[in-house]
């Protein structure tokens, strides 16, 4: 069994397939990488890294790509737990790739609309005990990404010029978090802190993160990826049925919920995207980001 002969070394798929191991189910090097998958061999802990430069925004293929390596690491029965990180310095994910949302093709956006719905399914409602490592700004979207996972360790902000924060912005932006979003909020910081947070767009930093339960640990930058593994390992000795039992308990009704209303989630999506309005929204945004590098 591959935990059990490996010795304590990361593994990426292309170096274990040299190695002879039987991962053939792990993707490969293929879609320039847009997630890293690895494997410590001692603890069973597999960690899935984003890696999409810049900010590791979710077009399509990266949504695609991220529960395409959660897929590949839950069908390996020995892995009980999984981190979700980032490559990138200072961004854990920057939400919705927003070039998905402009002036789009109607059918690419369905199956983009439909792969970050997937993601929800895949995460949220995995079997394996999710840690996230945030180590860097997770607005909006990426915000969904760590809040899909089971315990958040991010990055202190104590001394930082410019700490990274974390929240559900969309408001900001003239959008509306999508209910099933919004829930993750509510189930996680509670109704009132996520009533402010939606209303006002908040994004808050990792301080005030902790302190109203969005993320459950600060550590300094160097030790989030560490620290978050070692919580994998912890996660990954309870016992697995009562575990995801236990996760379902809180998460299955809400699961349930968007996948009997996925399609009409989906069409009330691309209608308020593609609408004028939304399209002005989204043209300024775009150009507020790029005016931003200038
Ligand atoms: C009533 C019922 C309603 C039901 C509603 C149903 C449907 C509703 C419809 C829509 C819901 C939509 C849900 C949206 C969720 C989202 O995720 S929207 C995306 C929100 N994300 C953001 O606002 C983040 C924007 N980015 C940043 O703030 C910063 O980039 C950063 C993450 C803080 C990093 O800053 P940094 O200084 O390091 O980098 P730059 O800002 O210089 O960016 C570098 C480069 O990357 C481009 N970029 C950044 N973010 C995005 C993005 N999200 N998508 C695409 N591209 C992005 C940026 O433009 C730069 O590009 P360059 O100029 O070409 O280098």
């Amino acid at each position: 069994m591959l935990v059990a002969t490996l010795s304590k070394r990361l593994l990426r798929v292309g170096q274990a397939k040299r190695c002879g191991l039987s991962l053939r189910s792990f993707s490969d090097a293929k879609d320039k990488d847009l997630v890293l998958t690895s494997i410590d061999g001692d603890t069973g802990v597999a960690t899935i890294t984003m890696n999409q430069a810049p900010v590791n925004s979710l077009s399509l293929e990266m949504c695609q790509a991220i529960t395409t390596a959660i897929k590949e690491v839950e069908s390996q029965p020995e892995i009980q737990s999984l981190v979700l990180a980032s490559s990138l310095p200072g961004v854990f994910c920057a939400g919705l790739d927003i070039t998905e949302l402009h002036k789009p093709d109607e059918k690419r956006l369905t199956d983009f609309w439909h792969s970050f719905q997937q993601i929800y399914f895949d995460l949220y409602g995995s079997r394996l005990a999710t840690i996230a490592a945030i180590a860097g700004h997770a607005p909006a979207a990426g915000c969904m990404l760590a809040l899909s996972c089971d315990y958040r360790i991010m990055v202190s902000g104590a001394g930082s010029k410019k700490p990274s924060t974390i929240g559900l912005n969309e408001t900001k932006l003239g959008i509306v978090a999508p209910s099933w979003l919004g829930y993750q909020y509510i189930d996680t910081i509670g109704q009132r802190q996520a009533e402010l947070g939606l209303s006002l767009g908040l994004l808050h930093q990792p301080e005030q993160a902790l302190a109203i339960g969005l993320v459950d640990e600060l550590v300094p930058r160097e030790e989030v990826l560490s620290r978050a593994q070692a919580e994998a390992v912890k996660w990954g000795k309870i016992p697995a049925k009562a575990r995801l039992a236990s996760k379902m308990l809180a998460r299955k009704a809400r699961l349930d919920h968007l996948a009997a209303t996925r399609k009409e989630d989906n069409d009330f999506f691309r209608s308020f995207v593609t609408n004028e309005t939304a399209q002005k929204i989204i043209d300024g945004y775009l150009q507020s980001l790029s005016k931003k590098k200038s």
